[in-house]
Formats: structure tokens, C-alpha cells, sequence
């Protein structure tokens, strides 16, 4: 079984790409960022002069939790998630986005892959992650499809 599905209750995809696509039991997420539905960007502030701070464990913390609300919406949770591979602008906040990590996940966790880009697709983002889940396809799951 092959099932796309876009989110209405999350930021929409700014392309032509779904929120995640299931093949069988794998679930493959698509690049999240820290960015709501209303298109503004956690972990971003702009001072009246214009200046913008960027906070990456705010950022790495609202991307965990908007690729939960991905994979909430199929039933699953963290603890399905079996792959990630992260994105960071600048390794100067490695540190940030894994202790923000640890909160999250342990040794128990998805693999996970971090390595440094040149740029995300909007000017605020520090960080984007993809992840893999494998979810068994339950009646419930199947319904969703
Ligand atoms: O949706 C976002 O805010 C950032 C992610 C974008 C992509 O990964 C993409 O456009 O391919």
C-alpha cells in the first residue's frame, strides 16, 4: 500500500510534496521545520530595529514536535520512528539541537544522521529534519488511506 497525505492542521508544504508518504509499513516524512500553520517560525525573533535572533532549541524543539503531529495523525508516535537525517545551517549549534535531541530520544532511538548545508529553504531555519517511521499497518491505519 502507497498513501500520500498533506496535514490540513499543519503548515502547509510550501511545494508540490506531501507532509509523508507510506509504503507498507515504512512511513517516509518529508523535510520539517519549526514553521505553524499560520507560516510564522518558532524560535525567531525580529527587535524593532529589524535585528533577528535566531534560537536553535527552540527550533530543534518545534520540529520534533511538528513531526509528532505528523505521525499522532497515523495513530504512532516518537517511539516509531526508526531514521532521521537533520540539517543544519551551521554545526556551531550542534549542541543545541542535541541537547534539545535528548529530551526526546536515547541510544533506544531512530538512527540518526546530522550534517551541515548551506542553506534551508526560508532565511530564519537553523534546522530541518527527515525522518522514517515504521508503523504496522493497522485496520486504523489502513482507514486513513
Ligand atoms: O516546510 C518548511 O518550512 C521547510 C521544509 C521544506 C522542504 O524540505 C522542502 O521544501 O523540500
Amino acid at each position: 500500500m502507497t498513501d500520500s497525505k498533506v496535514l490540513p492542521h499543519l503548515a502547509t508544504p510550501r511545494g508540490r510534496f506531501p507532509h509523508y508518504k507510506q509504503a507498507g509499513e515504512l512511513v517516509f516524512i518529508s523535510g520539517t521545520s519549526s514553521r505553524l500553520p499560520d507560516n510564522t517560525f518558532v524560535g525567531v525573533e525580529v527587535d524593532h530595529l529589524g535585528v533577528t535572533s535566531l534560537d536553535i532549541r527552540a527550533q530543534t524543539r518545534a520540529v520534533i514536535e511538528n513531526i509528532e503531529s505528523i505521525v499522532n495523525s497515523m495513530g504512532a508516535g516518537l517511539g516509531d520512528l526508526v531514521q532521521i537525517t537533520t540539517y543544519l545551517v551551521s554545526m556551531n549549534d550542534f549542541g543545541g539541537y542535541n541537547e534539545i535531541y535528548a529530551q526526546y530520544f536515547d541510544e533506544t532511538g531512530p538512527s540518526r544522521t546530522t550534517v551541515a548545508v548551506h542553506q534551508l529553504p526560508h532565511p530564519h531555519l537553523l534546522i530541518e529534519i527527515q525522518a522514517v517511521a515504521k508503523i504496522p499497518a493497522t485496520p486504523e491505519i489502513r482507514k486513513q488511506s
